[in-house]
């Protein structure tokens, strides 16, 4: 069988984007998610396989700017909407794709590639690591109480139309991408995204509502969620279901959660996609009845080692070399000195013996500091080849605050 890989023609996007939904089980999206994806794709980026005059295959990249930490916002392709057809699957279609895709983000000068994955076992062939976890739960509103922050009393909440708030809330979401690892700065068009919101998918509960946080007239805030009220059907209990939620502040978050938590007819509140380190685990009274799960979140390749390592900052100095394995995109392969500290970093080929010998898959792990190398090492996925190398870079790729990427893509 010959398969052709082309750049998607506007014209071809029905039939195109037909076979993706096929292969995610043929339930078609919603007309307004279905156009909003249209509007989003970048033709130029957007691949399409095919046999004869068959779509047979979907990818695209988006144009993204990731936050790594340091701070710097790194150009990254957005790797989505991957697909091969039921009729064409395990014939390496995928694997094509792939290789495309990555030399065209190399050749476009993107030195990082991210996804968030339908199955977590498809893309570590291909060098993605899992760079940052999410954490879905259930709070048992009926027993869980929440110790709130100072200054949260001084917060006002008030109900909006999602859609006339949607530019104050995306405004709240601008503010805090340049301030965690994971985040991303997108096109223009991407503020609708939040807002989707198909009667189809809301499964007995309510349309998608807004609540404000505000101090002093200003937006400090916002929390996108959904009522299922006791009586809907299938229920089990009232829920409230958080689509979203942003603060500039602790005591923003704390007014949000707080709030969520005590919605009349309700016994809990369901989340999913939160960060790790996110400030709720520490406002509930029981953890153990918020039944937090963890789950893979965003996928991160390098595509050119040298470059993505010099873009983020090191919290503590190191100065080590790796012995790199990458057998899909081996112009990485082979030996790496990173030097570098809280305020930049160099890192070039070098002939010098090796202090860590690992995979591109596992810096991938490790890139945005939310796993830890020691962490990997103790699967046997890095091996440390100088005493100490492994602690100090483990330490120096650390992140204060935990990658978090709140929105799939
Ligand atoms: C970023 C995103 O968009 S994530 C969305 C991914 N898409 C989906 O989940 C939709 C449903 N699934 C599909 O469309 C297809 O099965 C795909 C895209 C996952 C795989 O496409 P294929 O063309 O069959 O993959 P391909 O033949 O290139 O397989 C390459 C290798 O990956 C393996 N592989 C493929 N899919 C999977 C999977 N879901 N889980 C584990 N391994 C897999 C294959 O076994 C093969 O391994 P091998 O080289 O050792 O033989």
């Amino acid at each position: 069988m010959t398969t052709e890989l082309r750049v998607l023609d506007p014209s071809e996007w029905d039939r195109w984007f037909g076979v993706l939904e096929l292969a995610f089980g043929g339930v078609p999206e919603a007309p307004e998610a279905r156009q909003l994806w249209r509007d989003l794709t970048e033709f130029d980026r957007f691949l399409g396989a095919w046999d004869g005059d068959l779509c047979v295959g979907t990818a695209g990249a988006f144009t993204f700017r990731l936050t790594v930490p340091g701070g710097a916002s790194v150009p990254a392709g957005g790797v989505t909407m991957v697909s091969v057809a039921g009729t064409h699957r395990r014939r390496g279609i995928l694997t094509s794709m792939m290789r495309r895709q990555l030399d065209d983000l190399r050749a476009a000068g993107e030195p990082l590639a991210v996804l968030t994955a339908s199955e977590p076992e498809i893309y570590g062939r291909f060098g993605y690591g899992v760079g940052a976890y999410a954490v879905r739960g259930t709070i048992d509103t009926t027993r869980v109480r929440l110790t709130v922050p100072e200054g949260t009393d001084g917060v006002s909440l008030r109900m909006a139309d999602p859609a006339e708030s949607s530019a104050v809330c995306e405004a709240v979401h601008t503010k805090l991408v340049p301030l965690r690892p994971g985040m991303l700065a997108r096109r223009p068009g991407w503020e609708r995204e939040p807002l989707l919101d198909p009667p189809g998918d809301r499964e007995g509960a309510s349309a998608l509502l807004c609540v404000l946080a505000e101090r002093g007239g200003e937006v400090v805030g916002f929390a996108h969620y959904a009522i299922r009220p006791e009586w809907a059907p299938a229920g089990s209990g009232g829920s409230v279901n958080v689509r979203r939620l942003m603060g500039l502040d602790p005591a923003a978050e704390a007014a949000l959660w707080r709030f969520l938590c005590s919605v009349d007819l309700t016994s809990s509140v369901r989340f999913r996609g939160r960060p790790v380190d996110d400030g709720w685990q520490h406002l509930v009274s029981d953890v153990r009845r918020c039944e937090p799960t963890l789950r893979d979140a965003l996928h991160v390749r390098l595509v050119e080692v040298g470059a993505a390592l010099e873009a983020r900052t090191y919290q503590a100095p190191v100065d080590v070399v790796f012995e790199v394995e990458d057998a899909f995109c081996p112009w990485n392969a082979g030996r790496w000195r990173l030097t570098g500290d809280a305020k930049g970093a160099t890192c070039v080929r070098t002939g010098d013996a090796p202090d860590l010998a690992l995979s591109v898959r596992e810096l991938g792990a490790a890139y945005l500091g939310g796993t830890s190398l020691v962490s990997l090492a103790s699967a046997g996925r890095v091996r440390g080849l100088r005493e100490g190398a492994l602690v100090e870079a483990s330490v120096a790729f650390g992140s204060p605050v935990a990658p978090w990427l709140p929105h799939g893509f």
